[in-house]
């Protein structure tokens, strides 16, 4: 259990480089960011493998600017009472335009045509015969009216879902979590799949937009290999982890699968024929890793400057509008009493509760009180002290 003490300048640390625009709002007197600290009080993170690393008594959250969070331990940080945060939506539309431009250019075989129009440099005068003459083997197929099952209708699947019926493709889609908000966002055009089974059976191009998680892991197969239409295009913009790859070798041999096409390669994947290997490009455009930054760093302030939690991915979101008195912010388990023996605790200092929230999310929980006057001296080492004290009771910040 760790306690925090109160208004000091707060350390940030980088851990992949991070878009200008993102980290210069942190830029002020509060703040210090400095990419060598032993202890910062916030991570700013894209892909970096944190898996490995121990964390700090002072940290408080980690921002991912970004999408999936598979490379940060979510749950030990949750354990911790460090708040990860992700960007949501916040690159979508570069993956959109990416796994779009991969539909067309893998129906036309653009990926091999260009390769083998490199082979020819040196042939001089040559060339424009030898490439009438070769053109035919790269001979490819129109997307019009060919079916696109998006698996995973989140932030990307639906960009994407929504985009290929104006390429005229038909398009099919499950996601058994579909948020309400995604859901009014889809064309009522694309056809609703009732099982991811469905999607193999019925689509000539698959796309998988889903987080890489243990109920994902491994889920692109030899059966759901064996259900796909044979020669189906498959493309993986997610993770690597979703495909087991043992069974894509055999498929992809066996033609079942007629290509792959993934921003995840490894040394295993670039000797498969017919995969085709993207150096994980997805996000990767100006706007959107100025989106992804600018994103992380307003949420990762805000949480350090007000204890407010927007867009976390192991706690409950939680605002309160700040008053600029003294708020107490507790992490918990989530278990019954905790907000009674909290506030118990503030009531016996003959302390006014001025605002509250608790919120939950699977084992864990947050609970914010707002006292409607700014205490300070000896009152609030004694209440952090009796509320660190309370079983379950994982972190406590005073601001
Ligand atoms: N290639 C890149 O550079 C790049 C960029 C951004 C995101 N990603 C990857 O793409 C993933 C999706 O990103 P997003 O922004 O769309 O996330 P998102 O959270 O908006 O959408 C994910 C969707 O997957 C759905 N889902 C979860 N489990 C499912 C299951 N078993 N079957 C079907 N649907 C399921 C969820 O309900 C949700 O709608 C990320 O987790 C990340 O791994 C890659
Ligand atoms: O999950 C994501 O957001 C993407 O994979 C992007 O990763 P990157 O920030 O390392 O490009």
């Amino acid at each position: 259990m760790t306690t925090i003490t109160l208004d000091k300048i707060k350390t940030i640390k980088t851990l992949n480089n991070i878009a200008k625009s993102g980290m210069a709002v942190l830029k002020d007197e509060n703040y210090k960011v400095d990419n060598e600290a032993k202890n910062p009080d916030g991570i700013v993170v894209r892909s970096y493998h944190m898996h490995d690393m121990e964390f700090n008594d002072n940290l408080k959250a980690i921002a991912r600017a970004g999408a999936g969070v598979n490379n940060i331990p979510i749950r030990a940080c949750a354990e911790k009472g460090i708040v990860v945060f992700n960007t949501p939506g916040a690159n979508a539309n570069a993956v959109k335009e990416m796994v779009l431009t991969a539909i067309m250019a893998s129906s036309r075989n653009l990926f091999q045509g260009i390769e083998w129009v490199n082979s020819l440099k040196g042939k001089g005068e040559d060339v424009p015969k030898l490439i009438e003459e070769g053109k035919k083997q790269f001979v490819g197929r129109e997307v019009k009216g060919k079916k696109l099952g998006v698996i995973g209708l989140g932030a990307i699947g639906a960009l994407v879902a929504n985009d290929a019926l104006n390429l005229d493709m038909d398009v099919i889609g499950y996601d058994p979590y579909i948020s309400v908000d995604t859901a009014w966002r889809l064309s009522r055009n694309i056809e609703r799949a009732m099982s991811m089974e469905e999607v193999f059976e019925k689509a000539d191009y698959i796309t998988i937009h889903v987080p890489l998680t243990e109920e994902t892991k491994g889920k692109l197969n030899a059966e759901a290999f064996q259900r796909m239409k044979p020669g189906v295009h498959l493309f993986n913009f997610s993770r690597g982890g979703l495909v087991n790859e043992d069974d894509l070798e055999v498929a992809l041999k066996e033609g079942q699968i007629g290509k792959y096409i993934t921003d995840f390669p490894n040394d295993r994947i670039l000797h498969m024929e017919n995969a085709i290997a993207l150096p994980h490009l997805g996000a990767s455009t100006k706007e959107s890793e100025e989106n992804c930054a600018r994103m992380a760093t307003h949420q990762l302030k805000d949480f350090l400057e007000t204890g407010n939690i927007r867009n976390a991915v192991n706690f409950p979101n939680a605002i309160l509008p700040y008053t600029g008195k003294r708020r107490i912010t507790v992490f918990h388990r989530n278990v019954p009493n905790m907000v009674g023996q909290i506030s118990s605790i503030i009531s016996t200092r003959e302390l006014n509760i001025a605002a509250m929230i608790n919120k939950s999310r699977g084992d864990f929980a947050y609970t914010m009180i707002d006292i409607d006057e700014k205490v300070n001296g000896d009152v609030l080492p004694g209440i952090q002290a009796e509320i660190n004290a309370i079983e379950n009771v994982i972190r406590i910040r005073i601001i």
